[in-house]
């Protein structure tokens, strides 16, 4: 069991406060970087994870948590759990966490987060990686895992297989999270990112779960042709996504529960701030820059953008 490593987890909501918790069972020192709010109850009683499939529950205590990255000091790896729209913010008050060979591990959806990253603490601390879970946060230290098992893919943005990355990918595995190393983290993250913008998206637009939008043939083929538009724009960028990954992100639409939303989709029905300039908003934006025709989601971007609690 790899306990050697002090990681760094900012951020204590849904993704970051299960990981922290999950890291910390397992014996990794973990340190958190959290807003006030989080600061006593985690100090007080640690992180308790409860899960909706009916497995046991969990708590655990982390080595520190601090609203100061001065506080905590240089970690041998930094997993970024904050909203993508939050992370140059976060970065900026975090470089008292990299040291010299520090790695830097970004959850968010969407591909925006590791270049931000390279922006604020040099390239050579940034990762590329992929969550999948679903997790909310219930109150500051009490997180709620609906169920399944969490899985992490995460590489080095130029493919080469690091020990920095295997290293933190064994210690997430011991943390009983299914982890592996890319070799080819960009086109992983584009995959992900072609899934949850374009169901969604579409999620959005319609207003409801993925179950009615995957069974009436309309709505259906408009997910599979964002799926395409994606897919044409990531292929700009050097990721490659073809018809066989449609087809295997279509396989993974199927596989939601019926009554499934995307977090984007739940945050813009409830008129709270939402990752819309993150996942459509860049789409569109990255489309004009290479000149790639994306119209579904030009819409869904434009139609939504009214919905988005944090738009003027
Ligand atoms: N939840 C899920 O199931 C999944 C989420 N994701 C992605 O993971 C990312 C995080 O999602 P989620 O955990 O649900 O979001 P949450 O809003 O629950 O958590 C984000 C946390 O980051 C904190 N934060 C923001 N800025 C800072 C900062 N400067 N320093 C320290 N902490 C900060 C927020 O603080 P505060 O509490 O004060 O707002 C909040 O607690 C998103 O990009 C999402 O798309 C990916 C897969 C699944
Ligand atoms: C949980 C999942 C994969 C799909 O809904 C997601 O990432 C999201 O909703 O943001």
């Amino acid at each position: 069991m790899e306990t050697s490593m002090k990681i760094g987890v900012i951020g204590a909501g849904g993704v970051g406060a299960y990981f922290a918790a999950a890291l910390a069972r397992s014996g990794v020192e973990v340190h958190l970087l959290a807003t006030e709010r989080h600061i006593a109850p985690i100090a007080e009683h640690g992180i308790t994870v409860t899960k909706g499939d009916g497995t046991p529950g969990f708590s655990a205590r982390v080595a520190s948590v601090s609203t100061k990255a001065e506080e905590i000091g240089a970690c041998d790896a930094v997993i970024l759990t904050c909203k993508a729209g939050q992370v140059t913010e976060a970065m900026d008050a975090a470089h008292a966490l990299i040291g010299p060979e520090t790695a830097v591990l970004p959850l968010q959806n969407g591909v925006t987060a590791s270049g931000r990253i390279a922006d604020s603490v040099g390239p050579s601390h940034a990762l590329g990686g992929v969550c999948v879970i679903i997790s909310y946060l219930q109150e500051p230290g009490t997180v709620h895992h609906v169920g399944g098992q969490p899985a992490i893919i995460l590489g080095e943005i130029d493919g080469s297989i690091s020990p920095r990355a295997t290293q933190l990918s064994e210690a997430l595995a011991a943390a009983g999270v299914s982890t592996s190393v890319s070799s080819d983290i960009v086109t992983d993250m584009w995959r992900k990112f072609m899934l949850i913008s374009s169901y969604g998206g579409v999620g959005a637009l319609c207003r409801e779960p993925v179950g009615r939008t995957r069974a009436n043939p309309l709505t259906r083929s408009l997910v599979e042709d964002s799926m395409r538009e994606v897919a044409l724009l990531a292929g700009k960028v050097g990721a490659k996504l073809g018809e066989q990954d449609i087809d295997q992100m279509m396989a993974q639409v199927d596989a939601f529960a019926p009554d499934s939303t995307a977090s984007m989709q739940r945050d813009l029905i409830a008129g709270r701030s939402s990752e819309l300039e993150e996942q459509n908003g860049t789409i569109v934006r990255m489309a004009e820059h290479h000149a790639v025709a994306v119209p579904i989601h030009h819409t869904i971007y434009r139609a939504m953008a009214l919905l988005d609690g944090s738009a003027m």
